[in-house]
């Protein structure tokens, strides 16, 4: 499983060049901090990541991605469903028993520190819970490639420092994450760097 970047470069239309002669390989088991200006184009390339949007420059090969999540800024739930639910859900949807699925999605909300919380409704979450509740959720899934868009960018420091603190703890060896960020807390959380300043 693996995504590599040869030479990659973008620009929309006739606009400016964003970044360009970007070569990298990325793996699972590391958390990459996508780094830079605002306007640098980091969004641009989780785009040309996921395989949205073709780049205008170098090419993106994709090995054993067959499942990919996305986690924007602003943490979507259902309102009346416990916070435990939206863990479960993707649990069930793979096949498990529900018991099983509670106790998984228990064990996930154990590693985002959402104990405490498990049993509320999503209504009644903090900010940075609600949005460590949406990486535990997509972790149930199980993608292969998980991006993650600005994630503290609504939260002040302290919540956003909590959220940080998660993504330090999720590499795992059947994941490949993504993280764009301007929090330098977020960026130290992550296990590389990708700073789109080199490649402009
Ligand atoms: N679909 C599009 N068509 C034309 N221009 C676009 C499009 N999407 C983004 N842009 C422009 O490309 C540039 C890079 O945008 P992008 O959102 O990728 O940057 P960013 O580094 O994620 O910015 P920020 O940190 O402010 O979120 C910006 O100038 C933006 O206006």
């Amino acid at each position: 499983m693996r995504v590599d970047l040869g030479h990659v470069g973008h620009r929309y239309a006739d606009g400016p060049l964003l970044f360009h002669d970007l070569t990298a390989s990325l793996m699972p088991g590391h958390v990459y901090a996508l780094t830079g200006p605002s306007g640098a184009g980091k969004s641009t390339l989780l785009g040309i990541i996921a395989g949205w949007t073709t780049p205008a420059e170098g090419r993106v090969a994709r090995q054993g991605i067959d499942s990919m999540r996305w986690i924007f800024q602003n943490p979507h739930g259902v309102a009346q469903r416990t916070a435990i639910d939206h863990v479960s859900l993707p649990l069930l949807a793979r096949g498990l028993p529900r018991r099983e699925a509670e106790e998984q999605a228990r064990t996930l909300m154990d590693r985002f520190n959402l104990t405490r919380v498990a049993d509320r409704r999503f209504a009644e979450l903090s900010g940075g819970e609600a949005q460590r509740l949406m990486l535990a959720r997509a972790f149930a899934a199980q993608p292969s490639l998980m991006l993650v868009d600005e994630p503290t960018a609504q939260l002040d420091m302290h919540t956003a420092a909590t959220v940080s603190e998660s993504l330090s703890r999720i590499a795992r060896n059947d994941t490949i994450v993504v993280v764009s960020t301007h929090d330098p807390n977020t960026r130290d959380a992550c296990t590389d760097i990708i700073d789109l300043k080199n490649y402009q």
